[in-house]
């Protein structure tokens, strides 16, 4: 489904934050992303979808290389990755079921979209959305009043709204307390496990990458140490990879 091919990025000419990075991710599969601070995850995470654009190497979406998408083709196949960034990104002043609409934009037309025009399918898959986050009964609720937690289930509405093939995830549990993270992870699994969602998550927290994640990629100054299944990878290797 995303196939990522020998890339290297360089920011601003210093050492690349990515070094030869090439790996598969599947239909379906739950994947983890661990590392250090600084080993390249956010940067890895943020080339699938080309917020990132290699130096050298490819990401291939679908069959298509990203770096040679028009405007048109690289909206269209950004509609299929949703992307649940640590600080939820949501209009506070908004209510809950307007930041979770946001995630129809990408089905607009420019014109439409300026004037918030939406569909009635376009409420019924927000509204869908909502419950299957467990927040249905807070859809009227303004951005500001939620917990952090709760926010970080809209963000996660707002992707689904999306119809989304696959969720990014760039630390989603590092703001919240534990509580909450477990419920946000579960809420991942849920979506994994129902709709066939591929999820592919960054965590600096082991423990719960190991609870989570069907298969754990493991990156370090750039590089990959691992890439298995979870229940295959040994104390050791998570060490060396932290050392
Ligand atoms: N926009 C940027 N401009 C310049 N350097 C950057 C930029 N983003 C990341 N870097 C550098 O690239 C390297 C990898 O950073 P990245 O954020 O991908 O790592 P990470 O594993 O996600 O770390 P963290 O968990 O701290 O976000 C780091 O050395 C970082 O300083």
């Amino acid at each position: 489904m995303i196939s990522v091919q020998d890339v290297y990025v360089t920011y601003e000419k210093r050492t690349p934050a990515l070094r030869g990075v090439t790996l598969d991710f599947h239909e379906g599969e739950f994947v983890g992303v661990i590392g250090l601070s600084g080993s390249g995850k956010s940067t890895l995470l943020k080339t699938l979808n080309r917020l990132v654009s290699p130096s050298e190497g490819r990401v291939i979406v679908e069959g298509k290389d990203l770096s040679r998408l028009s405007f048109k083709e690289l909206r269209d196949i950004r509609r299929g990755i949703g992307f649940v960034f640590q600080e939820f990104n949501l209009v506070d002043r908004s209510s809950v079921l307007e930041n979770v609409l946001i995630g129809r934009l990408g089905y607009q037309s420019s014109v439409k979209s300026f004037f918030g025009i939406f569909k009635e399918g376009d409420y019924r898959l927000a509204e869908e959305a909502l419950e299957t986050v467990g927040l249905g009964e807070k859809i009227f609720e303004r951005g500001d009043r939620l917990s952090g937690g709760q926010k970080q289930r809209v963000a996660i509405a707002k992707t689904l709204a999306q119809e989304p093939r696959v969720i990014l995830a760039d630390e989603p549990v590092a703001s919240l307390d534990q509580n909450s993270g477990k419920v946000v992870m579960d809420t991942f699994k849920r979506i994994q496990e129902k709709h066939g969602i591929s999820i592919i998550v960054n965590l600096h927290d082991v423990k719960i990458a190991r609870a989570y994640c069907d298969r754990l990629v493991g990156l370090k100054d750039g590089k990959i140490l691992f890439d298995q299944r979870t229940k295959e990878i040994s104390d050791e290797d998570i060490t060396g990879l932290y050392r």
